[in-house]
């Protein structure tokens, strides 16, 4: 599945087929070949945005990334910037809080986004609907009509997590 995103990244063919993919719990795979294909395709700066529910995991996600720290996590306030280089290649990071009242400001970070990876806390089934509706509110935003989405299924390292193959719309 995360092949199939990274090809139809490269090959820009949002416009036919849109689809929503859900990966299991190898974030730092995926993103890496993410970059691996940006910079194929001799783009040298991508900027991701991070999405999801409060407690979903994207700061923890992004800071893995990053080779940062997790053991202090603490809920992100507004949102908060990270830029990675690797070799000649810019990855910029968007990561916003998903508290309930910050919610309604996701849509002023839309412009220009080369990706979007919504983040899902598969432990939390009691707001994967909550969740769902969420994904289906922001997808219907004009700006994020072409852009690439990732649904990243959280926290598969729990027993108690829905499995990545159910995490559906
Ligand atoms: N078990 C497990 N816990 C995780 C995982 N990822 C994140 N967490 C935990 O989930 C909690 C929330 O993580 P955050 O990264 O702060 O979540 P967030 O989506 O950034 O939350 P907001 O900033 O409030 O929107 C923390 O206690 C993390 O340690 C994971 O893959 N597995
Ligand atoms: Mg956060």
């Amino acid at each position: 599945m995360v092949k199939r995103f990274l090809n139809c990244l490269v090959k820009n063919r949002w416009n036919h087929w849109r689809k929503v993919l859900a990966v299991s719990c190898r974030p730092i795979m995926g993103l890496v070949a993410l970059m691996n294909c940006f910079q194929r395709s001799r783009i040298k700066e991508a900027r991701l945005l991070a999405l999801g529910l409060d407690n979903a995991g994207k700061t923890t996600l992004l800071k893995c990334l990053s080779g940062e720290d997790i053991t202090n996590i603490v809920p992100t306030q507004g949102f908060v910037l990270k830029s990675m280089l690797r070799a000649d290649f810019k990855l910029i990071f968007w990561d916003i809080s998903g508290q309930r009242a910050l919610r309604p400001y996701w849509r002023n970070y839309f412009l220009r986004i080369d990706a979007l990876i919504y983040v899902v806390d598969c432990v939390d089934r009691r707001r994967i609907i909550e969740a769902g509706e969420e994904l289906m509110q922001i997808l219907e935003e004009e700006k994020l009509e072409k852009v690439p989405l990732l649904v990243f299924a959280n926290k598969q390292d729990s027993v108690f997590a829905l499995p990545a193959n159910e995490v559906r719309m």
